[in-house]
C-alpha cells in the first residue's frame, strides 16, 4: 500500500516536521510540498536534513485552493496560520473529496464534521474519517492531563501552559523573538485563550487557562490543578487510562519540556495531592512541534487509514 500525500504550509515549523516524518514513513509517498517563499526550490536545498532522503529533490510549488485540489491525493495535511484553511477545504470538497484532510489549525476542531484527532482519547471517530482536525498543542497536554479525571473534578480546572517559542510559528512577533525572550517569559492570552474552549469540550471539565512563551525553542509542559470529590484515586485512573498507550510516558516526577522536546511521547506526571487534601496537581509535557502537531497528526493518518497507529513514527529527530 502507497498512501500518497501533500503538504500546504511545507515552510512552518510544522510542517518541516511533517515532512520528516513523511519522509520515513514506510507506506506514505510524499506528491507535493507547498510554500510560496520557497517555490522553485528543492527540499533538499532548503533543509540539509532532508539532502539524503526520498523528498530530497521534490521542489516547493506554490499551490492555492484550486491547484491543490487538481492534484489529488490520498492525504493532504494543511499547515496553515489560522484561518487561512477555509478556501482549500472548498475546493477539495469541490474537486476531490475523497481525499483524507488532516487540519493543523484551530479552524476545524470544534466542527462536529470532522473527528478531532487525539487518538489517546477517542480512536473510533477517526478510524476512516475524511476530514480531521488535529488538535492545539497546549490543548492535547492538558486534556491528556484531564480527561481520564473528569468524574472527579470538582470546579473548575486550572491550566498554565509553558511553551517553547516555535508555538508562535514563523511570522515574527514578540512572542518569537529571541531578544524579548532573553532572560524572561511573556504571559499572553490571560482569558479567552482559544485552547480553553478545546480543552473544555474535549476534557468535559470547565478550565482556566493561561499561557506563557519561555526562552526555549521548543517544547511545552501544561500545569494542570483542581480539586476533586470522591473516593477514586486519580492516579489509578490515570494509569488505567494509558497503560497501553505507546506515546504516553507517565512519570513520578513533574514533566518537563526538555525531557521530550524531539520526542514523539507525551510525559504526564502522575497526580500529587495537597495537604488539604482535596485539591490534586499534574502536569503533562511533550513537544508543541510532534505530539502536539506533526507526529500526531501522522498517527491520525495511521488510525484513519487502518496502519498500525505507531508506522513511521521512530524516526529520530534533527541535530542541532
Ligand atoms: N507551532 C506549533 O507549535 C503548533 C502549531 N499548530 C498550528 O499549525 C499551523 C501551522 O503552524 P506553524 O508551522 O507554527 O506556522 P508557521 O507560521 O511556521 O507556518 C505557516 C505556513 O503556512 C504558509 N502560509 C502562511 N500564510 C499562507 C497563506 N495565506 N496561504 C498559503 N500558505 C500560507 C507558510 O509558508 P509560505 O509563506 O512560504 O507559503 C508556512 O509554510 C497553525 O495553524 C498553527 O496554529 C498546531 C499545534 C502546534
Ligand atoms: C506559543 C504560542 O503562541 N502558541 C500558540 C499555540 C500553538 C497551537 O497549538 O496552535 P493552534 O491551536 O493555534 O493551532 C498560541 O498560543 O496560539
Amino acid at each position: 500500500m502507497t498512501v500518497s500525500v501533500g503538504i500546504i504550509g511545507a515552510r512552518g515549523y510544522v510542517g518541516r516536521e511533517l515532512l520528516r516524518l513523511l519522509a520515513g514513513h514506510p507506506e506514505v509517498e510524499v506528491v507535493y510540498a507547498s510554500s510560496r517563499e520557497w517555490a522553485g526550490q528543492a527540499l533538499g536545498k532548503v533543509y540539509t536534513e532532508f539532502a539524503a532522503t526520498p523528498i530530497s529533490d521534490l521542489v516547493c510549488e506554490a499551490l492555492g485552493p484550486e491547484e491543490m485540489a487538481a492534484r489529488p491525493v490520498d492525504v493532504a495535511f494543511l499547515g496553515l496560520p489560522n484561518g487561512k484553511a477555509a478556501p482549500f477545504v472548498a475546493a477539495i470538497e469541490e474537486t476531490s473529496p475523497q481525499t483524507c484532510l488532516i487540519d493543523l489549525s484551530a479552524d476545524y476542531r470544534a466542527d462536529p464534521a470532522w473527528a478531532y484527532g487525539l487518538p489517546e482519547l477517542g480512536r473510533t471517530a477517526i478510524v476512516g474519517a475524511k476530514r480531521i482536525a488535529n488538535p492545539g498543542c497546549y490543548a492535547t497536554a492538558a486534556q491528556l492531563a484531564i480527561a481520564p479525571l473528569a468524574s472527579l473534578w470538582q470546579g473548575p480546572v486550572t491550566v498554565t501552559g509553558l511553551s517553547g517559542w516555535s508555538g508562535a510559528g514563523t511570522t515574527p512577533s514578540r512572542k518569537n523573538d529571541p531578544e524579548a525572550l532573553r532572560d524572561n517569559a511573556i504571559p499572553y492570552g490571560l482569558v479567552d485563550h482559544g485552547h480553553e474552549a478545546e480543552i473544555a469540550h474535549g476534557a468535559k471539565t470547565a478550565v482556566h487557562f493561561t499561557p506563557v512563551v519561555m526562552p526555549f525553542f521548543r517544547g511545552l509542559v501544561a500545569l494542570v490543578s483542581g480539586r476533586i470529590v470522591g473516593h477514586a484515586d486519580p492516579g489509578k485512573l490515570i494509569e488505567e487510562a494509558y497503560e497501553k498507550e505507546p506515546f504516553i510516558r507517565l512519570i513520578a516526577a513533574p514533566a518537563e519540556p526538555a525531557a521530550v522536546a524531539g520526542s514523539l511521547r507525551a510525559d504526564l506526571s502522575l497526580p500529587v495531592c495537597a495537604a488539604e487534601g482535596d485539591r490534586i496537581v499534574l502536569s503533562c509535557a511533550l513537544d508543541n512541534l510532534l505530539k502536539g502537531a506533526a507526529s500526531q497528526a501522522v498517527q491520525n493518518l495511521n488510525v484513519s487509514l487502518g496502519l498500525p497507529e505507531g508506522l513511521g513514527l521512530s524516526v529520530p529527530p534533527p541535530s542541532g
